[in-house]
């Protein structure tokens, strides 16, 4: 396909995300895509994303690729992903538009309807997402979601279950299952224990775990590993929304109710005439049109997404955090409250 990049909407820790628009008429494109560039260090992550997305096509709360190709801009090549261009943005860049207020109900009612949908597909293919974050969840003119990028996306071996012994840590602090914690363990669950924190997010306006400002991340990973401590579901939610969290928090992930379950649950399985897709689009203003969608590295709800190499003979949550703790892995730096790998 021959196209032209238009404005960058977004940022990753690999990637850059623009518009791009077919200089012709190429194929059965869409004429305004996404299209989401990196050079050769995150060539793999991007590559790994493409081969998911075409395993989970044809569903219609996962976004869609279109292909790839390669260019070389400015003497350096770079890797392209062609995907459906989410005019709203993510919905974290939606929600602190909001300025730290929820949505209303029964529009978190509907996301998490879509997002379960998404989640379903994906886990049937026997995959995990492994990044669920409000971040990851893109936002379309009518008011549906999708769910996007796939570049920390395994395949689940066996019977959706959890990975074990993966060989790295991965996934954003503030999203993490206490398997993930304590025993490097991402699957289906793992996505279902994020997928909360999201509603929790979207109903409050704040993240599932509070945290003081500048504490180290690590008192927040003790926090979800160690103990008995669950995110804090907003008071002012219905009694079935908080039941449906309280299966999503359940720190036995054996336990903890699979996308399939929470689908057929009262706060999810609703009929749509009672959401208000309408107010969606009253409520966004004129100046919320604008494309550009940066993250900031100085706000701690924004805590990235890293995957890490860890010490996988570690068997114990303890020592396992405390390796973590210990310096003993030097990519890690933490600035602004902002978890960065390099
Ligand atoms: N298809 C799309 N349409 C519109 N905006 C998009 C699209 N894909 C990504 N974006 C924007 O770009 C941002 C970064 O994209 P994405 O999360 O896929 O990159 P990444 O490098 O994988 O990021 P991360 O560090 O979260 O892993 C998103 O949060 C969103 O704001």
């Amino acid at each position: 396909m021959e196209w032209v990049r238009g404005e960058t909407i977004g940022f990753g820790t690999f990637s850059t995300v623009s518009t791009a628009t077919k200089s012709r008429n190429s194929g059965d494109f869409p004429a305004l895509i996404a299209v989401k560039s990196t050079g050769s260090y995150g060539a793999a992550s991007l590559s790994n994303e493409k081969s998911v997305l075409d395993s989970l096509r044809d569903c219609p709360e996962i976004i869609r690729c279109y292909g790839e190709d390669s260019t070389v801009e400015n003497g350096e090549e770079m890797h392209n992903l062609f995907l459906e261009y989410a005019s709203r943005g993510s919905l974290a860049r939606y929600m602190k538009k909001l300025g730290g207020e929820g949505l209303p109900e029964s529009t978190v009612r509907r996301y998490t309807g879509s997002v379960l949908r998404g989640l379903r597909h994906i886990h049937a293919k026997g995959f995990a997402h492994c990044d669920i974050k409000l971040g990851n969840i893109l936002l379309f003119n009518d008011g549906s979601v999708k769910i996007a990028d796939f570049g920390l996306a395994m395949r689940v071996h066996g019977d959706l279950t959890a990975l074990r012994k993966s060989e790295e840590i991965r996934g954003t602090p503030l999203y993490m299952a206490p398997e993930s914690v304590n025993d490097n363990e991402y699957g289906s669950a793992a996505d279902v224990w994020a997928l909360g924190c999201a509603v929790v997010e979207m109903l409050s306006g704040k993240t599932a775990w509070s945290v003081k400002e500048g504490s180290h991340f690590m008192s927040l990973l003790i926090r979800i590993g160690v103990g008995d401590e669950l995110p804090k579901i907003p008071e002012m939610l219905s009694e079935e929304g908080k039941d449906f969290l309280s299966k999503c928090f359940v720190k036995d992930q054996a336990k903890r109710w699979t996308a399939e379950m929470l689908l057929n649950h009262s706060f999810v399985a609703i009929d749509l005439e009672d959401d208000h897709r309408e107010d969606f689009v009253v409520k966004v203003k004129e100046e919320d049109k604008v494309l550009m969608s940066p993250k900031c590295p100085f706000e701690f709800d924004d805590w990235d997404s890293f995957t890490l190499d860890s010490n996988p003979s570690l068997d114990s949550p303890v020592e396992r955090l405390g390796s973590l703790v210990s310096g003993s892995i030097p990519d890690w730096s933490v600035g602004e409250s902002w978890v960065s790998v390099r």
